[in-house]
């Protein structure tokens, strides 16, 4: 009888890779009062000697997709990321070099690319995601009466500081840390109500009207130093009615795009410094915070549900 080591196999394994997909990194690099941002989407794909794993189990040649993760976020804090191709050499490099059954590393990023809002003065740690929005009206007419409601969506927008989290309810469920310095993220959806109803009434100059609106809510978000996202969108909402005469009502969904600071303790890395801080974006679950906010005297008029306008 020959003894075969390995038995002959009517199947045999072909290409194989893995690694972790799609970690969110967002790294804030802090120059004084002036923020920096790089937010990326690291896919990490290894392979090597992997037959084993997947003829019979052995995981004695497996780094743990876990500890790819792990290596993205620590690499993001030690080294930073200086662009997304350096920061792709340094991490296939290290993945290759470190381990002997890995032979190939194949790491795929995506960039997203912010701008800053601009204030009036310093602070600058605030950010608006280039080229997302998309405007929105809708025109109602009954043969008398107008109602226009115009806004816009998926303007996504950040605060690397000035944002606190504190003093809320505890109950037995109840497992959220205070926050005292947090990043503040959200993709607005607004809407906004014009006071312009019939046609003896002078029309407002609608192009000008939404830059202004825009423009006046992005410095809100920049300017208010945040105890919670509900009172960042009230003052949103009420920057622009005071400064714009033509809209009585304005409605927001804001979702709480949370950024989680990263534990790098096991890497003897301390994460919150001085110089900055790499946090995971996370993308869901989510906070969800809408309000409307009114010309006082004036009838609210938006739905309730911006998914039905
Ligand atoms: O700004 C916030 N408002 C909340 O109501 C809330 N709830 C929560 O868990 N985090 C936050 N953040």
């Amino acid at each position: 009888m020959t003894v075969h080591s390995r038995p002959a196999r009517p199947v045999v394994l072909g290409q194989n890779q893995y690694g972790k997909a799609e970690n969110r990194v967002v790294r804030i690099t802090r120059d004084g009062a002036t923020h920096h941002i790089k937010d990326l989407n690291v896919s990490v794909a290894l392979s090597g000697d992997m037959d084993e794993v997947h003829y019979s189990g052995s995981n004695a040649s497996v780094l743990p997709t876990d500890t790819t993760k792990n290596t993205v976020y620590a690499f993001a804090k030690e080294h930073g990321i200086e662009s997304a191709e350096q920061f792709g050499i340094h991490l296939a490099r290290h993945f290759v070099t470190s381990q002997e059954p890995i032979h190939r590393a194949r790491i795929r990023i995506e960039e997203y690319a912010w701008e800053r809002i601009e204030t009036s003065d310093e602070p600058r740690h605030s950010f608006v995601r280039k080229g997302q929005e998309t405007r929105l009206t809708q025109v109602t007419y009954d043969g008398e009466r107008w109602e226009v409601v115009s806004g816009l969506k998926d303007l996504t927008v950040l605060n690397s500081t000035n944002s606190e989290f504190w003093g809320y309810v505890k109950d037995k469920y109840t497992t959220l840390k205070e926050a005292y310095d947090r990043i503040l993220a959200t993709s607005v959806s607004g809407r906004w109500r014009f006071g312009w109803s019939d046609d003896a009434q002078q029309m407002p100059d609608w192009e000008t009207s939404y830059e202004q609106a825009r423009t006046h809510m992005l410095r809100a978000f920049a300017e208010t130093y945040s105890l919670s996202l509900q009172q960042t969108l009230y003052q949103m909402g009420a920057r622009i009615i005071e400064n714009r005469d033509e809209i009585d009502e304005v409605r927001f969904s804001l979702p709480n795009s949370h950024h989680f600071l990263v534990d790098l303790e096991p890497f003897g890395l301390k994460n919150d410094t001085p110089d900055g801080a790499v946090y995971f974006a996370a993308d869901r679950p989510y906070g969800l915070i809408e309000a409307t906010v009114l010309r006082d005297g004036c009838e609210p008029r938006i739905p309730v549900d911006l998914t039905n306008l």
